[in-house]
């Protein structure tokens, strides 16, 4: 498997926040993963990415112990919700930022932040600020900045919870069409139900600590527990209520 991670525990003080967490993803995959508030989510997001050091258990990349990396060595990304540009850069030199440290040539990092600009469709915004692009185009400039180094896995904090429901629609879209072309692995943590159903290969349900996770999406709808029959009831009933 790509990413097993094997009985993680966490605890904040009297707290245990993530209890015996235990699963694993194939290379290429989208898990998202569904949780009330408050049960664990981001501290789960944190630990595979070194930036919470775990009490016991263990994290393994592509066959390797990475548990006790540091956070910079992980070849992970970090990506949440009001994840903020280099405000002084514009949206090609924040794309091109992590190749410039990289030390690659100044024609290499030209063609692939064109490329990625292009895949992202924002050629036309290249030389804007952060400050005069909208909300889903800085999104999708935080995307490009972390996909461009191609990272191993891509941690996704509820990453369009502040977006519009019509931006947020067209981000899905393009996410998943990033997702194919640039082979990405990533943990899509979300509050939205559709979202998870739409952008997860696979479904984790977080409850109290503890990730389920659904190989089988069907399965994932038809399991009571986790909502979506609520749901499916609810836009039912009231179809039929108004005739
Ligand atoms: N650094 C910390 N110190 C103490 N407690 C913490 C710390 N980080 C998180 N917690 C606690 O751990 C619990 C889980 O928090 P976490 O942020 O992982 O939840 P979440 O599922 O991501 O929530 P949300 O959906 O609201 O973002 C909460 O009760 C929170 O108060």
């Amino acid at each position: 498997m790509f990413l097993e991670v094997q009985s993680i525990v966490k605890s904040f003080g009297q707290e245990q926040v993530v209890k015996d967490l235990t699963f694993a993803l194939d290379a290429k995959k989208t898990l998202s993963i569904l949780g009330k508030s408050g049960c664990g989510k981001t501290t789960m997001l944190k630990t595979i990415g070194g930036l919470v050091a775990p009490d016991s258990g263990c994290i393994l990349l592509k066959g390797e112990d990475i548990t006790h990396k540091k956070p910079e060595k992980r070849n992970i990304v970090y990506l949440y919700q009001e994840d903020l540009l280099f405000p002084h850069l514009n949206a090609f030199e924040n794309i091109a930022f992590g190749l410039r440290l990289k030390k690659i040539s100044d024609s290499t990092i030209k063609e692939q932040v064109r490329h990625m600009l292009n895949s992202l469709e924002l050629e036309d915004q290249s030389q804007k600020m952060p400050n005069q692009l909208s909300g889903g185009q800085r999104q999708r400039v935080s995307f490009g900045r972390a996909i461009i180094t191609n990272p191993s896995l891509l941690l996704l904090d509820e990453p369009f919870g502040s977006l519009d429901a019509g931006t947020r629609q067209r981000m899905q879209g393009l996410f998943k069409k990033l997702a194919e072309e640039f082979h990405i692995t990533s943990l899509f943590v979300t509050h939205d139900l559709k979202e998870a159903v739409l952008m997860g290969d696979e479904i984790g349900f977080m409850q109290t600590g503890n990730l389920k996770v659904y190989t089988d999406t069907n399965d994932f709808i038809s399991d009571p527990e986790t909502g979506v029959r609520d749901e499916i009831e609810f836009w039912g009933g009231l179809q039929r209520e108004r005739g």
